[in-house]
């Protein structure tokens, strides 16, 4: 008893610490814990263990999504000059969680998310390799946001290739991931050419930059392509407005 009552305490305690860690790194999610409405919604400690990043490498991942995999995280380990001399490592892996705010607000809003079961729609899918497998990498430097997909036998549209819908979750994914660097932002225009359909089991390169930026309004565009990047299979622009999170979160 006193031992499992320790586990509970001690997995708390890390989860609130890279609860911490991740708001610090990531201003988008911090949520002011002095409102009233949000202390109201504060949570008891739960027994959560260590979260599970889902953007590692699985046993279904194939030789050309470790092929990515392996390149884009040997960027994360490149240092470049930044200003005043100093070192700066631009490219960084963005970990992925099944439930995105889980991890991401001290538990400010767990309850709310464990009551409705929310789940993030990418990560939702518990059989390995059956639907989205991704990681995302992103270069705050240049502004640009990569992502590598290997997409699995559930997310069928036409015979034995991929639903449009999906290469729209994929594009929307890393698009906003991208908008979402420096605050919380929602979609509002997402405009989609898709030029060659994508076969199932394959992986797909997606690659995202910031066109233009006016007020709240960030302009991206992406492509997804095959993974040497010969074959283009579809092209996107998206328009992202920044937004309150507390008056999306607290539906204000
Ligand atoms: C909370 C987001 C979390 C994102 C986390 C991201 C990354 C984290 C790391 C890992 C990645 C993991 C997951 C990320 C996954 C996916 C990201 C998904 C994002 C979404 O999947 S999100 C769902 C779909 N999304 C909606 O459900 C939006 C519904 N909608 C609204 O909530 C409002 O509509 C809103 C807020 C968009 C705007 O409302 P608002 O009141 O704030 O602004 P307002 O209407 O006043 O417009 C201000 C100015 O924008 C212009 N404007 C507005 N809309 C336009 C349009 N469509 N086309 C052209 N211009 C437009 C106006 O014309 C005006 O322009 P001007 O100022 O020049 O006159």
């Amino acid at each position: 008893m006193t031992r499992g009552l320790g586990r509970v305490f001690s997995g708390f305690k890390r989860l609130v610490t890279l609860s911490v860690m991740w708001s610090m790194k990531h201003p988008m999610y911090s949520v002011p814990l002095r409102s009233p409405s949000v202390r109201s919604m504060a949570v008891l400690p739960l027994p959560f263990g260590k979260p599970k990043d889902l953007s590692l490498p699985n046993a279904t991942w194939g030789p050309e999504m470790m092929q990515l995999y392996e390149h884009y995280n040997s960027l994360c380990k490149v240092e470049v000059e930044a200003e005043g001399g100093q070192k700066k490592v631009p490219w960084k892996r963005i970990p992925g969680y099944n439930r995105l705010l889980k991890y991401a607000t001290g538990g400010v809003y767990l309850s709310k998310m464990i009551q409705s079961k929310a789940r993030l729609f990418t990560r939702n899918i518990r059989e390995p390799g059956a639907a989205f497998e991704y990681a995302l990498f992103i270069n705050s430097e240049e502004e640009k946001c990569v992502g590598i997909w290997q997409v699995g036998h559930l997310l069928e549209g036409p015979p034995g290739h991929v639903h449009g819908g999906a290469i729209a979750t994929i594009i929307d994914t890393v698009t906003g991931c991208l908008a979402s660097l420096s605050g919380a932002v929602m979609t509002a225009n997402l405009n989609i050419n898709y030029r060659s359909p994508i076969q199932l089991g394959n992986t797909v390169v997606v690659e995202s930059i910031v066109d233009k930026r006016e007020g709240r309004k960030k302009f991206i565009s992406c492509k997804v392509t095959s993974p040497d990047g010969t074959k283009l299979h579809t092209e996107a622009t998206a328009l992202f407005l920044s937004i309150d999170i507390n008056q999306l979160l607290l539906g204000r």
